[in-house]
């Protein structure tokens, strides 16, 4: 083989059924040994290879897999674990799940966003000291796996570059100390394990290099050409693939091009005009390029035409185009065919992974052959643009008769007198951020009533049970501010999709997350409205259980957005404005039922914010005015709240400003409160929540600790402005640790307090 030819970047690896998720958590219950766990490991790849190969893709992708994220893999790879974790004493398997996971007085290396997805990487920490090797075998174990049985594969790594600009420094590595100076070094550790691939027989390896789908200083574009001359000069290497992806490569499509490697992926799917650049780049003359034109990232079936137009528009172009996914399928759900409740329609319109390597392989051969049968899939692109029922006239007239002060409050001052008035908190009050534990009772009772032997009403009581024993317990605990729990949700984005028109959800369109954790984003097909109610009545019976004021708990348009495969028919923006409408009459039906204060989360305001920063802009702007149509309208007494987690604010402090929230609470434990700083520094002057119980961690934080956070915060924010909370929603945590951990956070918060004058 000279060319990769048709191909995917990446491929799920959790498994159809979440098989590793599975495995992976009864083996850290200590359930099943690392044999088993391994196992599962090798059967989901086995599987995944062949079929990949008799989809009829010319090239299969190898190293894909992963026990936790690609990028610890590649840490582990490069021999570049910190010293808490190597020191253990462990095996290589739980050394490696400590990294991930942290274990007693070894906390877990941070876990942050990949690029604008809602896939979570583990971050490297690396020093002045770091020297990497190759101290692991995972892409040669996987190559010959595949080999044996009969798959000849293309090992995919994260490239060098992008390796490092996704790495932190150590806190103890000097100032200006940056990863990227250890550039050389790695180079040394990827030349060896070229040299091992090529002896091994590896025909062709995969780099993936997302990071220039971001603005680029000067010195990373020099990296990104120094890493690919060096790569590229070796003789006893592989043939080398670069992959480009989540959007296009700006000026790091020019140094590619320009380098010695072998062949270029780039994502034709997230920004149209790149097609043309890609197009007006003499320099892929001598290069296969891969042309990413099936979206790996959202679920809709490729319209054939565009996507063979924009294929050919490089013909002329590059030595030779091949047909190729715009990212790793890793976003995607496996397959559409098992939605037996998806109407037949909608699914006519959707493609998964699985369908996904179809189309590949189907515009492959179209694009090099006469006479390949497109007429299924074109049918199905009309279909889907001519779908007139997609559209709902109320909505939009709704929208269309919105004027300016529909979105605007009043200003803070006067709203805040009169939730002080109504709401006569003492100062630091104290709140959580939504969601109690769900324990393995409230999801049996849920499956139960979805397999229909628990009827509504069983359901509803088993609930009803759950919110009444957690507000019992916030009395107990002396919160002055209560929730309900969010028993009720199987998701904070999932639970509202299936209550509005124009989503659809699903039954097995898992998608990992982090680690064993896995969501299934609903898929918003048309518009936006809201039938009835959604969140109501739990809150009206939450708030009839007590005196103390219950916090009503909505999720914000641009997290739903966020976590949803969106339609791609319409700007975002547009279908911003509509979950945001739908929003609204809630909050205003959540204020009719006496609920007085209402968070509306929006933890993944930073997630979306787009790669570039020239798109910046026009994101706050609809970003910001969906929030403030979602949460205006209502009485000045009516308290919002607004919720972020992941750290990582800097960039979005104006915009956390402009949602005009009476209160925010942010992530701030892990960082030691700087956010407060920053919002302090940026002016923001209204309520302020900074998290002071990490609630990723099993930790359970002492009253000390808790009240130096917050005579920390107290030091930069005006006290009367400072809440108590957690980082995060509870839900992942159990109640062994939650109940001591807020029971410190209210003494903490009773003793700060007492000291203020
Ligand atoms: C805050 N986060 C979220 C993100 N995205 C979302 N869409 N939602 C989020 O909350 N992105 C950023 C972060 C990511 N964090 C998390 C944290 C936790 C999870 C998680 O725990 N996921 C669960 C699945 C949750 C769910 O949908 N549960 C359903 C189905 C439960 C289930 O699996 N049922 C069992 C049967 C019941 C039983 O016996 O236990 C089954 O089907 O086998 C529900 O509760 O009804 C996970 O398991 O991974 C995700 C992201
Ligand atoms: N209200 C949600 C927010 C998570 S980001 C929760 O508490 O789980
Ligand atoms: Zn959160």
């Amino acid at each position: 083989m000279t060319e990769i030819g048709t191909t995917v970047l990446g491929y799920p690896r959790i498994g159809p059924d979440r098989e590793l998720k599975r495995s992976l958590e009864r083996y850290w219950a200590g359930k099943i040994d690392e044999t088993a766990l391994l196992e599962t490991g090798r059967a989901l790849r086995t599987r995944a290879w062949r079929e990949l190969k008799d989809a009829g893709l010319d090239s299969v992708p190898s190293n894909t897999f992963s026990h936790y994220d690609q990028v610890l893999d590649t840490a582990e790879l490069f021999g570049a674990f910190p010293e808490r974790f190597t020191k253990l004493g462990l095996t290589p398997l739980d050394t490696y799940f400590a990294a991930a996971r942290g274990v007693q007085d070894a906390p877990a290396m941070e876990m942050t966003k990949w690029f604008d997805t809602n896939y979570h990487y583990i971050v490297p920490e690396l020093g002045p000291d770091t020297a990497f090797s190759v101290a692991g075998s995972k892409p040669l174990d996987e190559y010959r796996e595949a080999r044996a049985i009969g798959v000849e594969t293309r090992p995919v790594l994260v490239g060098p570059v992008t390796f490092l600009l996704l790495a932190k420094a150590t806190e103890t590595a000097p100032e200006g100390f940056r990863p990227l100076d250890l550039l050389d070094n790695l180079l040394d550790g990827y030349v060896e394990l070229l040299r091992r691939l090529h002896d091994e027989g590896v025909e062709w390896v995969q780099f993936d290099e997302p990071a220039f789908a971001g603005d680029r200083t000067e010195p990373e574009l020099n990296a990104l050409i120094r890493a690919y001359h060096r790569l590229a000069k070796e003789t006893a290497r592989p043939k080398i693939l670069v992959a480009g992806y989540f959007g296009g490569l700006g000026r790091g499509l020019g140094v590619l091009a320009r380098s010695p490697i072998d062949a270029l992926a780039v994502d034709l799917v997230t920004d149209e005009s790149f097609v043309d650049a890609v197009a007006a780049e003499p320099a892929l003359r001598d290069k296969e390029v891969l042309a990413g034109v099936v979206d790996g990232r959202n679920v809709w079936r490729t319209d054939p035409t565009r996507a063979l137009s924009r294929a050919a528009t490089l013909l002329g172009t590059a030595k030779s185009v091949s047909v190729s996914t715009s990212c790793s399928l890793l976003h995607v759900p496996y397959d559409v065919e098992r939605e037996a409740e998806l109407h037949p329609r909608l699914k006519g319109w959707l493609a998964f992974a699985k369908q996904k390597v179809d189309e590949v392989v189907l515009l492959g051969r179209a694009l090099k052959e006469e006479g390949v049968d497109l007429s299924a899939a074109r049918a199905a692109a009309t279909d889907r643009a001519t779908a007139a029922d997609l559209a709902d006239a109320g909505v939009r007239a709704r929208l269309e008769a919105l004027r300016p002060e529909d979105t605007v409050r009043s200003p803070y001052a006067q709203r805040a007198a009169a939730q002080q008035a109504a709401l006569d908190l003492p100062p630091l009050p104290s709140t959580t951020i939504g969601s109690f534990p769900q324990t393995t009772d409230v999801r049996k009772a849920r499956a139960a009533h979805k397999a229909g032997s628990l009827d509504d009403a069983g359901y509803e009581a088993a609930m009803k049970a759950e919110i009444e024993r957690v507000i019992r317990l916030q009395e107990d605990l002396g919160l002055d501010v209560l929730v309900h729990g969010e028993p009720e949700r199987n998701d904070m984005v999932q639970y509202f999709a299936e209550r509005l028109a124009g989503f659809a959800a699903t039954d097995f369109g898992w998608v990992q997350s982090y680690g064993s954790r896995c969501v299934r984003p609903p898929i918003l097909y048309g518009d936006v409205s809201r039938a009835e109610p959604m969140t109501v009545e739990w809150a009206r019976y939450a708030q009839g259980l007590t005196g103390k004021p219950v916090k009503g708990m909505l999720t914000g348009p641009v997290t739903i957005l966020a976590w949803s495969f969106v339609r791609d028919d319409q700007p975002l923006g547009e279908t911003a404005r509509q979950v945001a409408l739908a929003i609204r009459d809630e909050v205003h039906d959540l204020q009719e039922a006496g609920i007085r204060v209402i968070q509306v989360d929006e933890p993944a305001l930073r997630e979306l914010l787009p790669l570039r920063k020239a798109a910046h802009e026009a994101y706050f702007a609809w970003a910001v005015s969906s929030f403030r149509l979602a949460t205006s309208g209502i009485d000045d007494a009516t308290q919002i709240h607004t919720h972020m987690c992941y750290s990582e604010f800097g960039e979005v402090v104006k915009a956390i400003d402009a949602l005009d929230a009476d209160v925010t609470s942010i992530e701030a434990a892990r960082s030691k409160m700087e956010v407060v700083t920053d919002l302090g520094a940026a002016g923001f002057g209204r309520g302020v929540g900074p998290g002071v119980y990490d609630i990723h961690s099993p930790r359970v934080p002492g009253v000390d600790e808790v009240s130096g956070l917050l005579r920390t915060a107290v030091g930069a924010v005006p006290a009367e402005r400072i809440w108590v909370n957690p980082d995060c929603g509870l839900k992942t945590r159990g109640y062994a640790e939650v109940e001591p951990a807020l029971r410190n956070l209210v003494a903490a918060a009773n003793a700060v307090r007492s000291e203020l004058g």
